[in-house]
């Protein structure tokens, strides 16, 4: 289900909401970024525990944008480019693409679909894809695990091996990616567990139980997410009421000191409890601390100083009033403040890894007998071909 050009979304929409499409993003995309706010839900679990079938029902009761790492990887083996027969005879070998060709594909094909909410399934698949991941793209809201013992996903992907012509779904192959799946990817389902972001789901009864968990799951997280609208809508409401009231109160005494009182922390604070720092910031109501970037100016542009006297003259300083980082941030323009919604979380932070994945996505690149990988030499006009088309 594709997002590009769709104009349903809602600024506000849930991270999954029951009977939607993919949702398009909604705050402008920049050509080549993801747009402000992306989301991603990883859905992990070994090789045939049937994340693929549960992303489907996933897809089709609640719509988001699945992007498969292994369907990515595949599609690239199809297009037999030079950069899809190395990775083809990784695959057979039951082996992990290096993480710079697997990331660029996964940035590459959510950028192009102009969604902003994506579900990905078989990745992180080790440690070092996950943490990239979180520099170069963003961190997951969540992540599915689906449980499933070893005998069980032989069974399916021998069954699934007699009509999926994928040269991996055979026993050898097998044995080798639960092999890789017991060494690198169970430590990523553990890194995700410490932070408290898996919900694990077992995967042995028939897909139609599995998804009542996913389900429950799902509806947990959008309950979740109503109340953090809840809260923080709640805080820009009580900042934008401290932002008015103060600078109401900024003009009323513009000449003399306001009466002051002292609280146990020593700081000053005004008749109407609002307290100052040392230097000069108030903080609001909610208690919420400031950042330098997101200083903003009263409408009488005045100061309250740690003195308490008089408030400078309008064109001499400024009255700052900030938010947390985490918390959705209001932004001045006269006086009484726009309220924008911030991401929930930042987008591309590593600006030198996010280029080496580009780079890797326009470059094939050379693996040895070991996994190790260098980048090789391209033709002049292969650099295009090197990654398909984004979805
Ligand atoms: N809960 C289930 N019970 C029985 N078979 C399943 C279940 N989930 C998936 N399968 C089957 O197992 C095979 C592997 O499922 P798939 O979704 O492709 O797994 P994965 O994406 O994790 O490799 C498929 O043939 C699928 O039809
Ligand atoms: N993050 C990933 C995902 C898949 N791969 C490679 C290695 C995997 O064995 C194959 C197939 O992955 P896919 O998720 O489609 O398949 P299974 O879960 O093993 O059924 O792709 C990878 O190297 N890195």
């Amino acid at each position: 289900m594709g997002c590009k050009g769709s104009k349903s979304a809602g600024v506000n929409a849930p991270f999954v909401a029951e009977a939607q499409p993919a949702q398009p993003a909604t705050a402008p995309q920049k050509k080549g970024e993801l747009p402000p706010g992306t989301e991603v839900l990883f859905v992990l679990g070994g090789p045939g525990s049937g994340k693929g079938t549960q992303c489907d029902r996933i897809v089709a009761k609640y719509g988001l944008k699945h992007l498969s790492a292994g369907d990515l990887l595949r599609d690239e083996v199809k297009s037999k480019s030079a950069l899809g027969l190395e990775l083809e005879s990784i695959m057979k070998e039951g082996k992990l693409v290096p993480q710079e060709t697997t990331i660029a594909l996964l940035r590459k094909a959510m950028i192009g679909s102009g969604c902003q909410r994506f579900l990905v399934d078989g990745f992180p698949r080790a440690l070092d894809q996950a943490k990239t991941f979180e520099r170069t793209v963003c961190l997951p809201r969540l992540v599915l695990f689906f449980d499933c013992p070893l005998e069980t996903m032989e069974e399916r992907l021998l069954s699934r091996g007699k009509t999926s012509g994928r040269s991996d779904d055979n026993a050898e192959t097998i044995k080798k990616r639960f092999k890789t799946f017991q060494e690198q990817s169970i430590p990523v389902v553990d890194y995700y567990e410490e932070r408290g972001k898996v919900k694990k789901i077992s995967a042995v009864p028939p897909p139609e139980e599995v998804f009542l968990e996913v389900q429950q799951v799902l509806e947990g997280l959008q309950a979740q997410q109503a109340g953090e609208a809840a809260g923080a809508a709640q805080a820009i409401a009580a900042e934008n009421q401290t932002q008015a009231v103060g600078a109401m109160q900024v003009d009323a005494a513009p000449d003399t000191v306001p009466s002051t009182r002292t609280t146990d922390s020593g700081k000053r604070t005004t008749d109407s409890g609002k307290r100052t720092t040392d230097s000069g910031k108030q903080t609001t109501d909610t208690g919420k601390r400031t950042t330098d970037s997101d200083k903003r100016t009263t409408e009488s542009g005045k100061r309250i100083t740690e003195s308490g006297a008089a408030a400078l003259p309008a064109d001499d300083a400024t009255a700052t009033t900030t938010a947390t980082a985490a918390s959705p941030a209001a932004e001045g323009t006269e006086g009484i403040r726009e309220v924008k919604q911030r991401p929930s979380f930042v987008g591309i932070e590593d600006e030198v890894l996010a280029a080496k994945i580009e780079e890797a996505s326009q470059a094939p690149t050379k693996m040895s007998a070991d996994g190790s990988r260098s980048v090789v030499e391209m033709p002049a006009d292969a650099s295009s071909a090197a990654l398909p088309a984004a979805a």
